[in-house]
């Protein structure tokens, strides 16, 4: 009876929504606690169960019990402010932006180039340098195979690292099945490039670096001021995947020489299946439209765009821009307390760089506990032992295997995501929750036995297979 469930707080899901914001350091609203009764959890009764988390105005009695939510790189909770925003455009602001002959056109347009102002205005762009889509994936897919098929006749590679999103690793497999050539960096140790071998990559047909900014396994920032000076020295245009640093690390394109970015909406609690790309105007980055049709958004990606998914994403970036310096110290107060109660633990480790690094997104491997053990004995709190989409495989992590991790702490390993609505109670939960249950699943471990006793486990001769 240790259950807690939560979601964005302050929420009305159709009248005005206002959060107090003012002051820093005042603790956010909690939300209501209610009871799991996951199966594990009459094995490892936690210290002080009850966790009481006040009241909320808002009833989400319609999803019974859930757990505490702590998958932010996943997807995040979509702000109150964001619903309202796109609650208009189901209502009366119904007309295509695309009609240029009547004022319900010219009204929702006025709307979708103020959203395109916000959501430029995160990375210093050009308004014009928006084009909207159906997310980061798209994005990824466009910039990639945009870049690549439109320069093709000249140029004929691309290099990229072996930690990016499988959208993107993909995008470049499908090239390599068309006949271009994709250099897959290794990362360092720490999970960043390796700035030097990431020039000595680039050759005289070289189309495009992509390096993602911030890691969606272990949240690592990589060196995106040195990739730019690198690919504008060396007239390569320079993409980055930014689905989880959008809104969260500064970035301005101008100044980090990024020439594409790809953009999610979901990520900073905006709509889901919504996104941009940002494409430079000077010097011109050229694509090859992967969507044709009417010639919307450029040309670059033709079709009526989601007018309410528009908005609220638009919302969302305006949300970020307001509320970044307190999301910011908030989450990384959490973050810190929360790697300090877990840290304290013997026996586990952050993964990734311990300087360059998103607070939001922590990855801890517990040795001696199988890490999809241990999310089962956490079922009371929502998490993850990698990306959303590989995690139904059971597969260990490619991102944590591209570090250097053996496979015992490649499967031993949690990713924790913290954001906007996260609470501090739920962060002593999670802490407490960890350390009980990892201890029990330890105590069942005959490799953590023979720890106990002294054993030095690299000397043993296991039975091969
Ligand atoms: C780094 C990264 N790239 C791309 C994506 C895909 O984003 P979207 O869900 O908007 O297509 C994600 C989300 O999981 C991500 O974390
Ligand atoms: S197979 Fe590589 S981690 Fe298990």
């Amino acid at each position: 009876m240790f259950g807690v469930r939560r979601s964005c707080n302050k929420a009305s899901a159709f009248g005005k929504v206002v959060r107090n914001i003012s002051g820093a350091s005042s603790a956010r609203t909690p939300m209501p606690t209610s009871v799991s009764n996951a199966s594990l959890n009459d094995a490892v009764p936690p210290k002080g169960s009850a966790v009481s988390l006040g009241n909320s105005k808002r009833d989400d009695s319609l999803y019974g019990t859930r757990p505490i939510y702590l998958d932010m790189q996943a997807t995040t909770p979509t702000d109150p402010r964001v619903l309202d925003k796109m609650l208009e455009f189901y209502t009366g602001l119904y007309g295509n932006p695309h009609s240029s002959t009547h004022s319900y056109g010219w009204e929702t347009e006025k709307e979708i180039e103020k959203a395109r102002k916000y959501i430029a205005d995160v990375i210093g762009a050009d308004p014009k340098e928006i084009v909207f889509t159906s997310g980061a994936t798209e994005s990824n897919n466009m910039s990639v195979k945009g870049v690549a098929r439109f320069y093709k006749k000249t140029k004929k590679h691309i290099i990229t690292t072996q930690t990016e999103h499988k959208c993107l690793l993909e995008s470049a497999r499908r090239l390599q099945d068309d006949g271009f050539d994709i250099t897959y960096l290794p990362v360092n140790e720490d999970g960043l490039v390796n700035l030097e071998q990431l020039e000595k990559s680039i050759r005289k047909d070289t189309c495009l670096v992509s390096v993602m900014a911030v890691n969606n396994e272990i949240g690592v920032i990589q060196p995106l001021e040195e990739i730019g000076r690198i690919c504008r020295n060396h007239k390569v245009f320079f993409h980055t995947d930014a689905a989880q640093a959008f809104g969260k690390i500064p970035l301005d394109v101008n100044k980090l020489n990024i020439d594409l970015m790809s953009i999610s909406s979901h990520k900073i609690y905006g709509p889901k299946g919504m996104g941009a790309c940002y494409v430079r105007r000077r010097p011109r980055v050229r694509l090859d439209p992967i969507i044709s049709g009417g010639g919307q958004e450029r040309g670059l990606r033709s079709g009526t765009l989601a007018t309410p998914l528009v908005a609220g994403f638009g919302e969302a970036a305006r949300l970020a821009v307001q509320e970044y310096e307190y999301d910011t110290k908030y989450i990384s107060r959490l973050s810190q307390k929360l790697m300090n109660g877990i840290l304290s633990m013997e026996h586990t480790q952050l993964n990734g760089s311990k300087t360059s690094r998103y607070p939001g997104c922590l990855n801890i491997s517990f040795a001696y506990v199988e890490g999809e053990s241990l999310l089962m004995a956490l079922k009371d709190i929502a998490l993850s032992s990698g990306s959303a989409c590989t995690s139904a495989s059971l597969e260990p992590s490619y991102v944590l295997h591209a570090l250097g991790a053996d496979d015992a702490l490649a499967h031993s390993s949690i990713r924790f995501g913290i954001g906007r609505f996260t609470t501090e109670q739920e962060i002593d939960y999670v802490i407490d929750a960890i350390n009980q249950r990892v201890q029990f699943l330890r105590e069942l471990s005959p490799l953590w036995e023979m720890v106990q006793e002294g054993i030095d486990l690299n000397s043993i001769e296991w039975s091969g297979h």
